[in-house]
């Protein structure tokens, strides 16, 4: 099990041309998979002597974030500290993984030159968020600029966000148009497309989407901006990898997957690993392909990672940063 070195991103994603046909068949059949997804928690329980390596493998996939206002350079380089040694020292040696990191750290703009700054010579990826994140709003010419000031700044992931409502009207040549220019924008940087499924109204606009930007050339399709009312979910999660999934069946492209916002517990992570190897494969459970987006993940999965040494759990506001 490879955990440790923090990989470059799967082969890039080179898009297709938008094809509508295809885009129009996708479909999502809600009451199916809301079954599917229902039956999942606590339907797969990870064998204990399993159960170190696996939480280290989410450990591994986290883009670990902060995507507040009151973020400062001296936030940031601790969370950066915590990016290098995501779990206790000891812990670490115990469970025999002593350079596990996490994916990469994901932070806004301004945070993206403190952050590369503070992982300098770790290997560690900055992801910065983008145009105009959350809501994608802001005029269409200062998102594509914003892209190229977070690169220049040291981003070499680049989270964007779409505009909700082309997928809301079925513009779907506007979407495309949109996510090719984002993806142009970024250069060598490997994009991800937030869908911000929370607002897209019907699972089969976040099948139709999720389809749409893989064509535009996204490297990865990720579920929310962890600022909508609902997040990542496990229904959604089933349309996306799903979508994945056919677009690799059609082109060989291997496509990631990030599901963002309100992941907070170990066991939840562990549920969207056994999702993912289930729908994907293994191939796919690893952080060129899969990265959970989350901010307090990291401080559930090192005290459950704790109790599996020691037997006994700490207190949470021993990992209070993440
Ligand atoms: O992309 C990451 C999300 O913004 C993090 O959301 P969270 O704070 O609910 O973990």
């Amino acid at each position: 099990m490879q955990h440790t070195a923090p990989q470059t991103l799967e082969t890039r994603n080179p898009g297709t041309a938008l094809n509508l046909d295809r885009v129009m068949r996708a479909a999502a059949n809600r009451s199916a998979i809301e079954r599917r997804a229902a039956s999942l928690p606590g339907r797969r329980s990870v064998k204990k002597a399993h159960q170190a390596a696996w939480l280290a493998r989410a450990v591994s996939c986290i883009d670990l974030t902060t995507l507040a206002g009151d973020d400062t350079a001296g936030r940031v380089a601790r969370l950066c500290g915590k990016a290098r040694q995501p779990v206790r020292a000891d812990l670490l040696e115990a469970i025999g993984l002593p350079d596990l990191t996490v994916g990469a750290v994901c932070v806004y703009h301004d945070m993206v030159a403190p952050a590369a700054s503070a992982l300098r010579g770790s290997g560690i990826p900055v992801a910065a968020v983008s145009t105009g994140f959350p809501a994608g709003l802001s005029p269409f010419h200062l998102r594509v600029a914003e892209i190229g000031e977070s690169v220049a700044a040291g981003a070499s992931e680049i989270d964007i966000v779409i505009s909700r409502r082309h997928v809301l009207t079925g513009d779907w040549q506007a979407l495309y148009d949109e996510m090719r220019a984002f993806r142009a924008a970024c250069g060598e940087a490997h994009v991800k497309a937030i869908l911000a499924t929370g607002e897209l109204g019907t699972l089969r606009n976040v099948a139709r989407a999720s389809l749409v930007c893989m064509m535009a050339g996204a490297d990865f399709i990720k579920t929310s901006t962890g600022k909508e009312g609902v997040n990542a979910t496990l229904p959604v999660s089933l349309v996306m990898m799903r979508a994945i999934r056919d677009y690799h069946d059609w082109t060989g492209i291997r496509v990631g997957y990030k599901p963002a916002g309100g992941i907070s517990k170990a066991k939840d992570a562990l549920t969207y690993l056994a999702l993912v190897k289930e729908e994907l494969g293994d191939r796919w459970l690893r952080p060129d392909l899969f990265r959970f987006g989350a901010s307090s993940l990291l401080g559930d999965i090192e005290r459950q990672i704790e109790h599996h040494v020691t037997g006994a759990y700490s207190a949470s506001w021993r990992h209070a940063l993440a």
